[in-house]
């Protein structure tokens, strides 16, 4: 792979626009007719994020490559060129590239994460996420649902005290039913004993996590779409199927209110109205749902699992965070929202995860009118443009001190580095945005910013956390911090650990 990369590769940076009259970004030289395939389908097939990492040392800030006989690709890895993309041309670059797969049962064409924003249905589909997941009012009557569902979760870990839980799968059951119960005021996964080794998981996890992995894979139908009718690599017909299994879900919730005509107050009771106008199909309304479930599903989880792995390889933080836990809530036997935004240890750990670990590496975007300019380089509409946040999080230029080292102190005030305390998920500093920026914005950032340290902090109140004794006992040097990166960014190997109660 180092050999043909090398030899079919490289396009040093001052041929690149020797052939064309408006300058192009450089990348790597692509064959004639099928372009960079090479680099779509060998390159990015494991770790895309790294792997536009690595391209990016070579080509720079701002590269381009093009996979197949498709539109262009340019990948954008530093703040300022992050910048130029998500605030300074915002307007012209607010539609998504949609795969191939994506439009399988017409998911695209009614899905929020791929309609471009101009469509009525994008905006009407924002406006009801934004009602219950970023409005005060919204989040205020939302709040007993995450107390409730981290509440939960700390009661099953209790019960679990001295048994090998898997992290990621424990908190999936808490934030998926703190989502569900959002949407239609119900459970989606049985959280028994989920998480406890040994317990199957919930076939609803495994359906989205398939849905993640077929999207993040190359696609022949997207390199080559005069191939896409045939489906050569059958990705449409696998999201088909997994598709077809969560519409079957949401419609027994819908179906299910409408034979009771009980009123809730929830997302559903709000899209029937819509529905009963003709504003809305049953259709647009499973879409939306499963939107809103592909993005809450794995995102919260992993950013608690990345965190909580994290701090077992860290003891000293993991105490230091125990114990500003504890003097906080004091006495009190679970966490509550409102004690969480006075934890400042808590929210840097919650930072300074999402910055290494971003749940959504790389934002994808695509040039919708004319007259852009990237890096100075004029973007043709239909540009597909990919943001690596996650290697901008890492950026040394931004990252001065050990940006590969886990350091919450960075975002404390006086905490030095390039944070100082001043970022934000919403700062005006591009060197940190994993929620994204502008009108694509992730609709979810209001909900994940309270539930995230809230699960967290529940999870530490009176639980002691060690690794599990399987061969000898494990030392924090193994915890394993490899990813693995489908659409989100996982731990290769899920986390497993012990929780102790404290009581
Ligand atoms: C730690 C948690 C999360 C992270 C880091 C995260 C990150 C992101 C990012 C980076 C984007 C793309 C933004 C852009 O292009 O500018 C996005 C989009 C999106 N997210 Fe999230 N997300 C999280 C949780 C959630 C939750 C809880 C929900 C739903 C309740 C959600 C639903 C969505 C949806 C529907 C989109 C597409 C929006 C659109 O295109 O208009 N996300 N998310």
């Amino acid at each position: 792979i180092h050999v043909a990369r090398t030899l079919l590769l490289r396009r040093p940076r001052k041929q690149a626009s020797s052939r064309s009259s408006s300058p192009v970004p450089p990348g790597p030289i692509g064959l004639p007719i099928i372009n960079n395939a090479f680099t779509f389908f060998v390159l990015l097939r494991h770790n895309p994020h790294r792997a536009l990492a690595r391209l990016a040392e070579t080509y720079g800030p701002i590269f381009t490559f093009r996979p197949g006989m498709t539109c262009t690709f340019v990948v954008l890895s530093s703040p300022s060129m992050a910048r130029e993309a998500l605030a300074e041309n915002e307007a012209a670059l607010a539609s998504r590239f949609v795969p191939d797969s994506v439009r399988a049962l017409a998911y695209g064409a009614g899905s929020m994460a791929f309609l471009p924003s101009s469509d009525p249905l994008w905006k009407h589909h924002r406006v009801t996420a934004g009602v219950f997941l970023t409005s005060g009012r919204g989040l205020a009557a939302t709040r007993p649902v995450r107390d409730r569902h981290a509440r939960r979760l700390a009661v099953r870990l209790r019960g679990c005290s001295g048994r090998t839980v898997k992290v990621g799968e424990a908190v999936f059951a808490a934030a998926n039913n703190a989502i569900s119960n959002i949407l239609f005021s119900e459970d989606v996964v049985d959280d028994g004993l989920l998480g406890v080794q040994g317990v199957r998981r919930p076939a609803f996890m495994d359906v989205v996590a398939a849905l993640f992995e077929e999207w993040a894979k190359p696609n022949v139908s997207d390199a080559f779409p005069f191939l896409a009718p045939l489906d050569l690599f059958g990705s449409r017909r696998r999201t088909s199927r997994n598709l077809a299994r969560l519409y079957e879900l949401f419609h027994g919730f819908v179906e299910r209110r409408v034979a009771s005509g009980e009123r809730h107050g929830d997302v559903l009771d709000a899209v029937l109205e819509r529905h009963a106008k003709s504003q809305l199909t049953r259709s647009d309304i499973a879409k939306l749902f499963t939107d809103m479930f592909i993005g809450a599903s794995e995102t919260t989880n992993i950013t608690v699992e990345w965190a909580m792995a994290h701090l077992l390889r860290h003891p000293a933080k993991m105490e230091k965070l125990r114990a500003e836990i504890t003097a906080k809530v004091g006495p009190k036997d679970f966490v509550e929202e409102a004690d969480i935004g006075d934890l400042p240890y808590l929210d840097a750990v919650v930072k300074e995860t999402l910055r290494l670990h971003p749940a959504v590496p790389v934002a994808t975007r695509e040039v919708a009118m004319h007259g852009v300019s990237l890096g100075g380089f004029p973007m043709a509409i239909g540009t597909c443009v990919l943001i690596n946040l996650w290697a901008i999080g890492r950026d040394p230029a931004a990252w001065p001190d050990q940006p590969e080292a886990f350091m919450p102190e960075r975002f404390m005030a006086g905490g030095g580095g390039a944070a100082a305390g001043a970022l934000g998920f919403r700062g005006s500093d591009f060197a940190y945005r994993p929620f994204g920026a502008g009108r694509r914005m992730c609709p979810g950032l209001d909900f994940a910013a309270r539930f995230v340290p809230l699960v967290l902090a529940s999870m530490l109140h009176r639980m002691e956390w060690r690794l599990p004794e399987t061969e000898g006992v494990m030392g924090k040097e193994d915890v394993d911090l490899s990813d693995h990166c489908t659409l989100v960014l996982k731990l290769a190997r899920p986390l497993v650990a012990v929780p102790e109660y404290t009581a």
